[in-house]
């Protein structure tokens, strides 16, 4: 009988997710991640590997032909996927929650430290030269102990965002959501509305996937409500925030500062604002690029491609 046919949307993908499918399937990789390449080699596929930026959207997922019966993202996010349109087609969509959880929340970290303690400004002044020493006054942080924490999404990131923390001798954490999760009464996290924790936080933790919902959920309005002394960390989606106003919140010095992994567009244009504050600092979205996360997520978005055509439930399907 001849082996499923499986599509790989990027040709660097990594070795352990495509070895587990090529035991098994029969594997397309492109030979570049553009629209044009991967609708041109997609027909006639059993199930689509996702791992770029290109939106898989109806039109792929179409040109695949009848006989596509899985679809595996290699991201916990899948904003960039028409999951409506698979839906409907009765086709499993899979993604990696949890095995990048550790990774992400490592950058949210990087990112307070480096708000709180004003370390890119730190690292400009001894490039310019400007670095004053003997001043008792100059280059002062905000304490992280002592702080008052608000995550937004308590989900596995947010969790693992405030395991770290709490190490850090904050005193006090609370988060915001859909609804109490049960996990957060070992973490000594309170469940508080947004606009709560929006007033009362020292240090926000935006977690939370892009939904219409979250769509610049931090706004004009939002930074008003926060402290001065507030620090903002977006490890989730870009569009959560809106930059426009985020630049003049950090230009005004509304908020203390702001710390990004997550940004809108990626990759965010070279002349934006943001870049040229120092009182942001940005990553170029690095929040699981971990060799042995993403060796994780390959795996685990193989298995869940495997599980689909041996009919079976994929291990993170999502619902
Ligand atoms: O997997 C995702 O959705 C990510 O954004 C990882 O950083």
């Amino acid at each position: 009988m001849a082996k499923p046919k499986v599509l790989v949307s990027h040709p660097n993908v990594p070795e352990a997710g495509l070895r587990l499918l090529q035991q098994e399937c029969e594997v397309v990789v492109v030979q570049e991640a553009s629209r044009d390449v991967i609708l041109a080699a997609v027909a006639g596929v059993d199930a689509i590997f996702w791992c770029c930026k290109v939106r898989l959207d109806s039109q792929i997922i179409d040109a695949a032909g009848p006989g596509l019966k899985a679809v595996a993202t290699m991201s916990a996010g899948y904003d960039h996927i028409d999951a409506a349109h698979l839906k409907a087609r009765g086709i499993p969509l899979g993604n990696t929650p949890r095995v990048l959880d550790n990774a992400v929340a490592d950058t949210a970290i990087a990112l307070v430290l480096s708000v709180a303690r004003r370390l890119q400004e730190g690292r400009h002044a001894l490039e310019r030269g400007t670095w004053v020493t003997g001043c008792p006054q100059a280059m002062l942080g905000v304490d992280v102990a002592g702080s008052t924490v608000g995550i937004v999404g308590l989900g596995g990131i947010g969790q693992a965002v405030a395991k770290r923390l709490k190490v850090f001798d904050v005193a006090k954490l609370q988060y915001c959501g859909h609804n109490p999760k049960p996990e957060a009464a070992a973490l000594g996290a309170e469940f508080v509305s947004f606009d709560k924790l929006v007033d009362t936080s020292d240090i926000i933790v935006a977690a939370c996937p892009s939904t219409p919902e979250t769509r610049h959920l931090f706004n004009a309005q939002v930074f008003k409500r926060m402290k001065r002394s507030a620090i903002l960390i977006n490890v989730g989606r870009g569009d959560c925030i809106d930059q426009e106003a985020l630049v003049e919140a950090l230009k005004t010095k509304e908020i203390w500062g702001a710390g990004l992994d997550v940004m809108c567009p990626e990759p965010l244009p070279v002349d934006h604002p943001l870049i040229k504050l120092d009182n942001c600092v940005l990553f170029p979205h690095v929040g699981s690029a971990t060799v042995g996360t993403r060796s994780a997520m390959a795996t685990l978005a193989a298995k869940n491609i495997l599980c689909a055509l041996n009919d079976k439930p994929m291990l993170a399907e999502v619902k």
